[in-house]
C-alpha cells in the first residue's frame, strides 16, 4: 500500500539510500523540492514521473554531481561524502547514463580500469595484470563480454554491462539505470532484465527510470512518483495498479489511448511516398507505397535495416539504387537540405547528434528548418519566433518557462518535444519519425501521437519507425523487416504476438 512520507515506517532495514528533504534549484525554476526517497538494500526501486519532473536532478544529487540545496543524501545511514571526495562516491553509486560514459577507441579492459591501471615496479602499466583482474572481474559477476575488444564494437546492452561491472570493480553496490531500454529491443531488453536478477540476488541494489511503466511491473518491488519536483508516493508495485501510478504521475485520471483498429485511408488515395526496388546500406530491395493521410509504421529487432531504411528518405544516408518519389517528384538521397526543400520532415534518432543546437532558445531551434519562411532573408521577426515557439510549447505539452528557454535547460524528454516541433515545422509532406515517443513520458506520448494524427488529416504520409507497439498501434498499418528484407505486413488491428513473431523472424 503506499505509505505517506509522514507515516512510520514498519521495516527496521537501513535504507541502502535515502534523501531527506532534499531540494534543488536553477534560477527560478525549482527542480526539486523536499525529496524523500528511500531505497532498500537488495531490490530493484523504480523513478517514474512526467518529463521534467526532477527524475535526473534527483540523479545528479545522488552521484555526487551536483550539491543540494536543502536536505541531505544518506548512504547506508550515513551522511553521504563530500561532493570533492569523487573515489568515495564511486565507491557508494554509479548510474548508467543512456549516453555512453565509457571511451570507444580503448578495450574492455582499459576501460575497466582507466586511471588506475596496475603497474609493474618499474612504473609501466602492467598488461598482464590488468587483463588478469579484468577477466576476473567479468567473471566473478558473470558479465559475458570480450575483454579485449574496443568498446566502440560493442552492442549497447554490453556496453551497459561494462559500464556496471566498471561500478562494481569500485565497490558501488547502488547503480542507477537512466532509461536503460530505450535503445534496446525486446529480446536484449529480456537479457538486460535477467541480468538485473541475477545481480539482485548478488546484492546489487537498482534505482530503475524508465518511461515504459509496464517494465517497471516486470523488474521492480517498489515505486517512486515523482511529480513537478516533488515526492508524490512510494508503494510497492505490486499494490500499484497502472492507471494508479499514472495517476500519481500525471495528477489526473489516466486515459492510455487506444488504438487504431482498422486503417483509415481509402485505397484510391493518391500516393504521397513511392519506394521501388529502393535499396540501401543495411536494407535489400524495398518496394513500398505510402498514400495520402496514411501512417505507416516500420518495426523489426536492432540489425533489422528499418533506421537504415529511414534515414535513407531524410538524407541522412545516401540509397544505393531503385526509386524514391515524393509527390511523384525524385530527390537527392544522403542530402538532408535536398529531403527538406522535397518536404520530408523528420525526427532523427539521435537528438543529441542530429538534433538540436545547444545555446539556442525553443523557439528558435523549433523554428530552424523553416527560418526563411518566418522573415525576408531569415532574418526572422521576434514576434513571428517567440509566436511559433508558443505553439510548438501548447502542441507538444512541452515543460518550459516559454519559448525563449535555451534548449539546454530542459529535460531530455521535453528537448526531444522540441525536435519533433521542428521536424512539423516545415509542414511536410513526408514526416518520418524515429523513435519518436523515446523519452517521452506517457501522457506528452498522447500529445505527440496526436500530433501525428493531425499531420495526417493534412494528406500528409508519415512513417513511424519504433520499437513500441503503443507507437505502432497508432499505425494503419505495419511494415516489419528482418535482417533487411521486408517479410511481413500488418493492418491496423493487428494482435501483438503476430506482430511481434514477424519482428522475430518467426513465421506463421
Ligand atoms: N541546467 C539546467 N538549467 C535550468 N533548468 C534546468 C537544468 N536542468 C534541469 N532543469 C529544469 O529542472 C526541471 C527538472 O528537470 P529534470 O531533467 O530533472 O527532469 P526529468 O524528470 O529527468 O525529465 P525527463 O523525463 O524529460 O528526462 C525541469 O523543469 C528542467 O527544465
Amino acid at each position: 500500500m503506499a505509505h505517506d512520507k509522514t507515516a512510520e515506517d514498519p521495516s527496521a532495514v537501513i535504507p541502502l539510500v535515502e534523501t531527506l528533504g532534499l531540494g534543488r534549484r536553477f534560477g527560478s525554476t525549482v527542480a526539486l523540492r523536499d525529496v524523500d526517497l528511500r531505497v532498500l538494500p537488495g531490490q530493484s526501486h523504480a523513478l517514474v514521473g512526467r518529463n521534467g519532473a526532477g527524475k535526473s536532478t534527483l540523479v545528479s544529487l545522488l552521484t555526487g554531481l551536483a550539491s543540494p540545496d536543502t536536505g541531505e543524501v544518506r548512504f547506508g545511514g550515513e551522511a553521504a561524502p563530500s561532493v570533492a571526495d569523487r573515489d568515495a562516491w564511486r565507491s557508494r553509486v554509479a548510474c548508467v547514463y543512456q549516453k555512453s560514459t565509457v571511451i570507444p577507441e580503448l578495450t574492455v579492459a582499459e576501460n575497466l580500469f582507466v586511471n588506475r591501471q596496475p603497474l609493474t615496479r618499474f612504473g609501466a602499466i602492467d598488461w598482464r595484470r590488468l587483463r588478469a583482474e579484468s577477466r576476473e572481474l567479468m567473471e566473478q559477476w558473470d558479465v559475458h563480454v570480450d575483454i579485449d575488444r574496443q568498446v566502440r564494437d560493442l552492442t549497447v546492452e554490453d556496453r551497459q554491462m561494462v559500464e556496471i561491472a566498471r561500478a562494481l570493480s569500485f565497490g558501488a553496490r547502488f547503480i542507477i539505470l537512466d532509461e536503460p531500454t530505450a535503445q534496446l529491443d525486446s529480446a536484449e531488453i529480456d537479457r538486460l532484465f535477467e541480468r538485473m536478477r541475477a545481480l539482485q540476488e548478488s546484492g546489487v541494489t537498482f534505482l530503475f527510470i524508465s518511461h515504459h511503466l509496464q517494465e517497471v511491473y516486470e523488474v521492480c518491488q517498489e515505486v517512486t512518483v515523482l511529480r513537478d519536483a516533488r515526492w508524490i508516493l512510494t508503494a510497492p508495485v505490486a499494490d500499484l495498479g497502472k492507471a494508479e501510478l499514472v495517476k500519481a504521475m500525471t495528477g489526473e485520471a489516466a486515459d492510455l489511448g487506444a488504438g487504431v483498429t482498422a486503417p483509415r485511408v481509402a485505397d484510391d488515395a493518391p500516393a504521397v511516398l513511392e519506394l521501388s526496388a529502393f535499396t540501401g546500406d543495411g536494407f535489400n530491395p524495398v518496394d513500398l507505397t505510402v498514400r495520402a493521410g496514411e501512417v505507416v509504421g516500420l518495426a523489426g529487432s536492432s540489425g533489422s535495416g528499418k533506421v537504415e531504411l529511414a534515414e535513407s528518405l531524410v538524407g541522412l544516408r545516401a540509397a544505393k539504387g531503385g526509386t524514391l518519389l515524393l509527390d511523384g517528384r525524385s530527390y537527392r538521397t544522403g542530402d538532408v537540405p535536398a529531403a527538406l526543400a522535397a518536404g520530408v520532415g523528420c525526427v532523427p534518432r539521435d537528438r543529441h547528434h542530429q538534433g538540436l543546437v545547444p545555446g539556442l532558445s525553443i523557439a528558435e531551434n523549433g523554428s530552424m528548418t523553416i527560418a526563411g519562411r518566418l522573415g525576408p532573408a531569415g532574418v526572422i521577426a521576434p514576434r513571428a519566433l517567440a509566436g511559433h515557439g508558443e505553439r510548438a510549447i501548447a502542441d507538444l505539452d512541452i515543460r518550459a518557462e516559454g519559448p525563449s528557454q535555451p534548449v539546454d535547460a530542459l529535460s531530455g524528454g521535453n528537448q526531444q518535444k522540441v525536435v519533433m516541433a521542428r521536424a512539423l515545422a516545415t509542414d511536410p509532406r513526408l514526416l518520418v519519425l524515429i523513435n519518436p515517443t523515446a523519452g517521452v513520458d506517457v501522457k506528452s506520448k498522447e500529445s505527440l501521437l496526436g500530433v501525428i494524427d493531425r499531420v495526417r488529416e493534412t494528406g500528409a504520409a508519415v512513417i513511424v519507425i519504433s520499437d513500441e507497439l503503443d507507437d505502432l498501434r497508432r499505425c494503419d498499418r505495419v511494415v516489419v523487416l528482418f535482417h533487411g528484407d521486408t517479410v511481413a505486413e500488418h493492418a491496423a488491428g493487428w494482435r501483438d504476438q503476430d506482430l511481434v513473431a514477424s519482428i522475430e523472424g518467426i513465421t506463421a
